[in-house]
């Protein structure tokens, strides 16, 4: 794929990679972050979203201070945060865990926060939250046993992915779709050209 300039996704999700390829945009490299991802006391999901995602792609910045092969590129960075009113819903790493989230968004509308942060060559940090309203299905105790059983909630925020069999649970999406799955592609565009950085210069290879 033909890029002029080179992009860094810090972030090891498999779905933002491929939601920029989707998009036409190939990363130069992937750099995933391990930051600490535990939200502050009484801290906004969105707030939550802003600082997670400005603190990994201020984190691929330092990894990459003074190494001269990436003085010109740009650095990408999300974090998703699912919330029901204030409170914030964990990524799911234990079955207890995606079982409460899954009987937590049963029947009713929640929210999908994406922090996205971009710092640009000459090191100007952009960043924005985008939110998308969720209405689920009411989830029997068969479908959430049967859910729990797919493993699809691993790893993802509030328990579950809409780009899988949970994508049947959804009766309302307000906003973005992409930005549930972890990245909004209009949004994260948008930043990206506003920037200088030429989003079309991969596509007809896309
Ligand atoms: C709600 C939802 C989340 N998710 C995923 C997107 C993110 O990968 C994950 C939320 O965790 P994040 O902390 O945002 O991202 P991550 O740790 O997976 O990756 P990174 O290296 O970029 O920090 O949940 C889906 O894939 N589908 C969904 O429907």
């Amino acid at each position: 794929m033909a890029q002029t300039e080179k992009l860094i996704l810090a972030s090891g999700s498999p779905r933002r990679v491929e939601l920029l390829a989707q998009a036409g945009i190939e990363a130069a490299r992937l750099m995933p972050m391990d930051i600490d991802e535990t939200p502050k006391r009484s801290e906004h999901p969105r707030s939550l979203a802003r600082r997670l995602s400005t603190g990994k792609a201020q984190a691929a910045l330092a990894a990459i201070k003074g190494d001269p092969a990436h003085a010109g590129s740009y650095i990408l960075a999300a974090d998703t945060v699912v919330s029901v009113g204030r409170r914030i819903l964990p990524k799911t790493e234990m079955v207890d865990e995606a079982s409460s989230a899954l009987h937590l968004l049963s029947g009713r509308s929640h929210r999908v926060f994406t922090g996205v942060c971009l710092i640009t060559p000459d090191r100007t940090v952009r960043q924005k939250v985008i939110d998308t309203k969720v209405r689920f299905k009411r989830l029997s105790t068969t479908d959430i046993e049967h859910y729990l059983a797919s493993g699809q909630w691993r790893g993802k925020a509030g328990g579950y992915a809409i780009q899988g069999i949970a994508g049947s649970f959804v009766v309302k999406l307000v906003g973005s779709y992409t930005n549930v799955v972890g990245l909004p592609l209009y949004e994260t565009l948008t930043l990206l050209s506003g920037e200088g950085f030429d989003v079309h210069a991969g596509w007809a290879d896309a």
